[in-house]
């Protein structure tokens, strides 16, 4: 416990004083102020005094200064009523008492005689009571000095205590102080401490948060491992499953394997047997190709020969039945009533009238037909004439497009061995020409074109098995009113001027046509579609007057316009119909003195041909103006002539040959 002190004296500033705690020591006195120090905190009691609010004396004193501290009571002074001043104070002493009495006497105040011995008296009571008062108080002060002396003692005794206890308190002050600085650099140390704690804890709790974040992503990633590691369980369980099941198989396919290498050993050893054998096969089929090539061109050879035996220009003729719309129509059977034109009232005698007299005399080779017509001479007599026609071949109205394309059939494979062939249509209006050579849509009434396409590419085929090979193109062109119309070109109407250009080169000859379209044809229905297209940008007037050409190339298939007389056109009133009639009998004209000329020239040797006086002639005819030239070679035309079995007599029939 502490207590507080006065100011230290210099003795105690050779110690610092503490920094923090300014506690103030009680200062080291030396002798002199000892008593005064010692008093101080006693506060003894004045003397004479005995009062209860004075502070508790210590046990030593106490009794003595409450016992022997007595005051005297004063003298009780008598003071005579006097004009004089009096004083309420005691007198100081009886002699100045007296001696002031009498100064009063001596004025000579005769009033104060009396009090003067009054005075007197009490003078001496109080020179009595003085003296005893002196007396009693000296013996007091003896005593108080003998209390004073063992309060001194007490004192020193009490001073050197405090000495010892203030040596003890400095020691302990100084223990203090090296206390209080060691609790100073305990507590600095330690609020250092405190502070390197608080950043440890501060980083430690960051580490911890940051933890506790990796902790939650890892808890995350660890959820969806776990995920993962579940499919992939049920995954290598399933694998486990499946490789248990492909082990099975595994081990079957080795035994499997096994007995295969077995067989594998006796097949290898077979196989160089059959290795030595293939090769001589191979050596053989080198062989057998080089003689199936050899056998080819020999085929080729002897086709060749036979065609040229069978003519290389042929002429068909083919005859169309009557077909039913022609005995019930107003224009065959005319507009009579009555009797018929023969008198005849019998409509078999009448529909005889109707179709014209053709006989087919020759029923061994079909070459021949006859044509006999009656006439009435101006006497009325009947007259028959009777005219005979020998082609190459004839068909009668019975005949299927299958009968007929078995003639030109070979004619298909001549143009894939490589020669020029050429086959068209020539005949009336309306005798059959597109029947025979486009036909009808089902497989029966099929044309010539389609068949002999297809005969192409199944030859080609059939080729190409051989080594050959083959590449096909089309053109599709149309002449008319003497100009060349590319059906191929992009636009519905060809604008472009096309020329009609003859090559001849030392090994070869041929005819082209500028600037036209050419279209790969790699099927038979490429070719349909051609067809079709081109079909579907003809130029086909009100009338059936027009002239169909497909030109170049190894196969040219012709449809020409029919020929008319312009009276049977129905066309003659039209100034366009007359032009186009006339142009095509023109080219009809032309292309018939070229066949003759032809025809002619190849028995006769050198003569004119004369191709230049049609576009006809000078297209179509310059493939046929390679004849003679190619004649040698084998190229070949097949002609149409296609004849009705109406009983017209404006049917020219042409027989160049
Ligand atoms: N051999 C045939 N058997 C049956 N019908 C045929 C035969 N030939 C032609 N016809 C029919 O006769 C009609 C006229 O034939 P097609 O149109 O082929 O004549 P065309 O000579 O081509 O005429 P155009 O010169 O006007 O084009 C058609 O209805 C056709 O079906």
């Amino acid at each position: 416990m502490l207590r507080s002190w006065p100011e230290p004296s210099p003795i105690c500033t050779s110690t610092p004083a503490p920094r923090m705690n300014k506690r103030k020591l009680p200062p080291i006195d030396d002798d002199d102020d000892e008593s005064e120090a010692f008093d101080q905190p006693r506060k003894l009691p004045a003397i004479g005094t005995n009062t209860s609010s004075h502070p508790e004396p210590t046990s030593r004193n106490k009794p003595r200064l409450l016992s022997g501290l007595t005051k005297p009571d004063p003298p009780k002074l008598t003071v005579p009523h006097c004009s004089t001043r009096a004083t309420s104070a005691p007198p100081k002493s009886s002699s100045a008492t007296l001696r002031s009495g009498r100064r009063r006497v001596a004025s000579g105040s005769t009033r104060t005689t009396e009090a003067l011995r009054d005075l007197q008296n009490q003078v001496t009571s109080l020179g009595s009571a003085q003296a005893s008062n002196a007396l009693r108080i000296a013996q007091q002060l003896d005593a108080e000095r003998t209390k004073v002396a063992e309060i001194q003692a007490d004192h020193h005794a009490l001073y050197h205590e405090l000495a010892s206890s203030r040596e003890a308190e400095l020691d302990k002050r100084r223990q203090l102080v090296d206390s209080t600085e060691q609790l100073e650099q305990l507590r600095l140390k330690h609020a250092k401490e405190v502070s390197e704690f608080e950043i440890q804890l501060q980083k430690r709790t960051n580490d911890i948060r940051q933890l506790s974040e990796d902790l939650r992503g890892a808890k995350a990633d660890l959820g969806r491992e776990r995920t993962n590691v579940t499919s992939l369980k049920s995954m290598i369980s399933n694998q486990s499953a499946a490789q248990i099941s492909l082990n099975a198989q595994m081990n079957a396919l080795q035994t499997e394997r096994d007995a295969l290498q077995a067989q594998l050993d006796t097949v290898t050893s077979t196989a160089s047997e059959h290795n030595l054998d293939r090769q001589s096969a191979l050596r053989r089929i080198a062989f057998l190709e080089q003689e199936a090539r050899e056998a080819e061109m020999v085929r080729r050879k002897l086709h060749n020969m036979i065609q040229e035996l069978k003519g290389n220009i042929r002429v068909f003729c083919r005859v169309r039945p009557v077909l039913p719309r022609e005995l019930a129509s107003p224009a065959t059977s005319g507009t009579r009533s009555g009797p018929f034109s023969n008198g005849s009232t019998n409509p078999e005698d009448h529909a005889k009238t109707l179709v014209a007299d053709i006989g087919f005399p020759d029923k061994r080779d079909h070459k021949e037909i006859v044509l006999t017509s009656t006439s009435s001479s101006a006497m009325g007599q009947q007259r028959k004439e009777v005219s005979a026609f020998s082609f190459d071949r004839v068909f009668e109205p019975e005949s299927t497009q299958c009968d007929v394309f078995e003639e030109i059939s070979l004619l298909a494979q001549s143009c894939v061995d490589g020669y020029n062939v050429c086959i068209f249509a020539y005949g009336q209006t309306g005798s059959g020409k597109s029947f025979t050579m486009e036909g009808g849509s089902t497989e029966a009434t099929v044309g010539m074109i389609p068949r002999a396409v297809n005969e192409v590419f199944r030859a080609a085929d059939t080729l190409r098995s051989k080594g050959w090979q083959y590449t096909m193109e089309g053109q599709f062109l149309e002449i008319y009113n003497e100009t060349i119309n590319d059906l191929l070109g992009k636009g519905e109407f060809d604008k472009k001027k096309h020329e009609i250009k003859h090559e001849k080169t030392a090994t070869n000859a041929s005819t082209r046509v500028t600037d036209v379209n050419v279209m790969p044809l790699r099927t038979p229905r490429e070719v349909s579609a051609l067809l079709r297209l081109a079909n579907s940008r003809r130029t086909v007037a009100a009338t059936l007057m027009n002239e169909r050409e497909r030109c170049e190339g190894s196969l040219n298939l012709v449809d020409l316009a029919g020929s008319e007389r312009l009276n049977s056109s129905g066309a003659a009133g039209l100034k366009e119909r007359l032009k186009e009639t006339q142009n095509i009998n023109r080219s009809l004209s032309a292309l018939g003195d070229v066949i003759a000329a032809l025809g002619e020239k190849g028995e006769k040797g050198e003569k004119h041909i004369p191709y230049r006086n049609s576009k006809v002639g000078r297209s179509f005819m310059h493939a046929l103006l390679r004849l003679p030239l190619l004649f040698l070679i084998g190229d070949r035309v097949g002609i149409f002539a296609n004849l009705c079995c109406r009983a017209s007599p404006s049917s020219p029939i042409l027989c160049p040959g």
